[in-house]
């Protein structure tokens, strides 16, 4: 099966590693060019057998339809993978987004790929330390929609060490990891502090009302939440591992753009289409717009 990942990053260099130990052909589409990809695990670090190319016309023989291409760039750089995917994309492809947010065909949509785009929320927390070098933190696990494709792309990844998940309830399940990614990435990232920032009350109290507003936009747009979705997110932070960052923060370090217009601007955009009031949400995004871009340390 011939697999192929546009943008090696933290989650693209992971899920490479996972198509690698799967004993698939695997290519890197990468935007910096390095010499090999590397996988840093509990303090092991591992080489991963991927071909690297830097451009559309360098895919030469391996170009045409393959079986998976895999989209892990940030979702505000999707627009630039068009390339890659007009050249990998065939009937039979089956394109795998894996990307944080809501909105994952949308992102596409105008490329009229004639392949199945399958959505994916991915449970992985790692961190590109470097470019080709991934270090994976903690959660190796990955939830797909219940049809045919999201069943194709779960059996390329079967006998690798990524839980993969059928889910019947995908609307909900990418919401839940929404409410998720509107706490941890802007909390880490404007306060440029790892998960064990969590652990001061303040901000538990900060993370329930940001939680609370996004959480009734979800619902409104269709999301089946419980009654604990609050309880359910405070508990899994407490039991990350607390050196570990999100990856709004990695960019902020980097000094690389940021998610958030994908991220905290769905939520206040959903909130706005369904009449539900996101102030803390809308006045967190106004704060991740103005230190965007923006060199810690320069004003
Ligand atoms: N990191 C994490 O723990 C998690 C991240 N996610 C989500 O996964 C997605 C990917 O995030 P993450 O892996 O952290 O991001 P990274 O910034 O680590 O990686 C993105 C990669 O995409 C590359 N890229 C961008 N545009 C192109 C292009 N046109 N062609 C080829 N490569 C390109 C970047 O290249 P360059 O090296 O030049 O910047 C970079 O290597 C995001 O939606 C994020 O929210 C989800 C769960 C956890
Ligand atoms: C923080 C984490 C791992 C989960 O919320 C994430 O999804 C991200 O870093 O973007």
């Amino acid at each position: 099966m011939k697999a192929v990942v546009i943008g090696a990053g933290a989650i693209g260099g992971y899920l490479a590693a996972m198509l690698d130990e799967a004993g698939h052909d695997v290519s890197l589409c990468v935007r910096t060019p390095f010499d090999e990809l590397t996988l840093e695990e509990d303090g092991e670090v591992r080489k991963v057998a991927a071909k690297i190319v830097a451009e559309p016309g360098e895919l030469n023989d391996g170009a045409g339809p393959v079986d998976l291409v895999v989209v892990a760039t940030k979702a505000q750089d999707t627009g630039s993978a068009r390339p890659w995917l007009e050249a990998l994309v065939g009937p039979q492809t089956l394109v795998l987004m894996a990307q944080n947010g809501v909105e994952h065909e949308e992102r596409v949509a105008a490329f009229e790929l004639s392949g199945s785009v399958v959505p994916s929320i991915v449970y992985i927390a790692a961190e590109r330390v470097a470019p080709g070098r991934v270090v994976h933190h903690y959660s190796s696990r990955m939830v797909l929609p219940d049809d045919a494709a999201g069943r194709r792309v779960a059996g390329y990844f079967s006998g690798t060490k990524l839980t993969v998940e059928i889910e019947p309830e995908f609307l909900t399940a990418a919401w839940r990891k929404l409410l998720s990614n509107v706490v941890a990435n802007p909390v880490t990232a404007l306060t440029l502090r790892r998960m064990g920032v969590f652990r001061d009350e303040a901000i538990r109290q900060l993370a329930i009302t940001l939680l609370a507003e996004a959480i009734a936009v979800g619902r409104a747009a269709g999301a089946k939440f419980g009654d604990d979705e609050h309880e359910r997110l405070l508990n899994q932070y407490a039991r990350a591992n607390p050196d570990s960052g999100s990856s709004m923060l990695y960019d902020r370090l980097a000094g690389r753009p940021l998610e958030h217009e994908y991220l905290t601007g769905a939520v206040v955009r959903a909130g706005e289409r369904h009449g539900v009031a996101t102030p803390l949400n809308a006045a967190i995004l106004a704060l991740l717009s103005a230190v965007d871009r923006t060199p810690i340390g320069r004003s």
